[in-house]
């Protein structure tokens, strides 16, 4: 038996692994024994990230060569579509790690969903119907003893914290949700990609993906759950010029004889014992600055000039709560520790 978790982190060399390994090796209790990359590897981590040179890791390697049975956890921090099989194969190796996947390879539960949204069958059918859902304050539960969690998409993570708990008691009305969303670059990976070049997304900003984003079905399941009928939402993202950090403004529909003033109140008594969440009093303004380098989601109500409309707001730095520090958190519950263990960094501000 050893006395600290031992983890691998697959696509260490990418900004959600490697996010991951900056919150891991300050966990104390996580030992970080295998760290994997795919164009990066044979090299040694501090090279591909000089923030992280200071700290004693091992080596990139290709995720073949890891002798999976010395882990307990395995942290997946690798492009969609890719971790399935490698998932499979995991736990054929070691039926009793945990995998918790920060892709969306495991998060949406209805196959055809799957394929129509990712373009192609399910490669682990099995394992997706086993997988839960791993937005933490919400599945806290299952999360517990799910051998494969699949951590929430970025812009997911900051809708279902804002509106779940509203959606559930009907207290707004789920078939009417407007979403428009904005991301920092890091939300699209490290790889080179022309939308992201300083040249294209500086002093500039775009929607994108619009009608069509694959985190529209991720929302509209986790809405549907909690509404007890099939939703539709209206979900816009922009990319936004800096480098993390994430907003959602959510136009709703308020039921009858609810005030904006009844949501927050909903969302304060909710969230009052969640060491994460930070419901602002009236007024109070949710910003990404307010969030950035932490696990910590700030949430805002307003009541809308509309009448019987309200707004409520969520920030979020989508590399922390939006993956790495989510993913730390389910880890936490898993293995059972203080869900805040390693995760209680305030924000860097500003
Ligand atoms: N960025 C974000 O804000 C969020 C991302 N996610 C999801 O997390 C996952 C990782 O995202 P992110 O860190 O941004 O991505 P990056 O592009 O920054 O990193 C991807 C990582 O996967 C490795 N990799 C790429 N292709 C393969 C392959 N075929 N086999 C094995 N390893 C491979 C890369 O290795 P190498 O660099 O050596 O080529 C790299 O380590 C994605 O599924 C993403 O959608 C989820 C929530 C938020
Ligand atoms: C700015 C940007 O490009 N963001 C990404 C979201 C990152 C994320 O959470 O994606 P997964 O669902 O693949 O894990 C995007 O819109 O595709």
């Amino acid at each position: 038996m050893h006395d600290k978790i031992r983890i691998g982190v697959l696509g260490a060399s990418g900004y959600t692994g490697a996010d991951l390994v900056r919150l891991a090796a300050r966990h104390p209790h996580v030992e970080i024994v295998a760290l994997t990359a795919n164009t990066h590897a044979d090299k040694e981590m501090g090279a591909v990230f000089p923030h992280l040179a200071i700290l004693d890791l091992p080596r990139l390697k290709a995720w073949e060569e890891v002798d999976w049975s010395e882990l307990d956890a395995v942290f997946c921090g690798l492009p969609h579509g890719t971790t399935q099989e490698i998932t499979a194969a995991v736990l054929s190796a070691n039926p009793k790690a945990r995998i918790i996947d920060m892709s969306a390879d495991f998060r949406l539960r209805d196959a055809s969903v799957y394929a129509e949204w990712y373009g192609h069958e399910h490669r682990a059918p099995e394992l997706q119907e086993e997988a839960v859902y791993g937005l933490t304050e919400h599945y806290r539960a299952l999360i517990k003893d799910a051998r494969l969690i699949a951590c929430p998409g970025c812009y997911p993570t900051a809708v279902l914290m804002a509106l779940l708990p509203l959606v559930r008691q009907g207290m707004i009305d789920a078939s009417d949700l407007i979403i428009d969303a904005k991301s920092g670059v890091t939300g699209a990976g490290r790889g080179l990609k022309q939308n992201t070049l300083f040249a294209e997304a500086g002093e500039g900003l775009s929607p994108y993906s619009v009608g069509k984003h694959r985190h529209a079905p991720e929302i509209e399941q986790e809405i549907g759950v909690a509404a007890g009928m099939p939703v539709t939402v209206n979900f816009t993202p922009h990319l936004i010029p800096m480098s993390r950090g994430e907003l959602v403004t959510c136009y709703v529909r308020l039921a009858e004889g609810v005030s904006a003033n009844d949501l927050r109140q909903r969302l304060v008594e909710d969230y009052a014992p969640e060491p994460f969440v930070h419901v602002l009093p009236e007024g109070g303004i949710p910003q990404t600055q307010n969030v950035r380098g932490s696990n910590y989601v700030q949430i805002g109500v307003f009541p809308d000039r509309i009448p019987g409309r309200a707004l409520v707001i969520a920030a979020i730095d989508n590399l922390v709560k939006g993956s790495a520090g989510q993913a730390l958190q389910n880890m936490n519950v898993a293995f059972g520790l203080e869900e805040g263990e390693g995760l209680l960094q305030l924000a860097l501000f500003p």
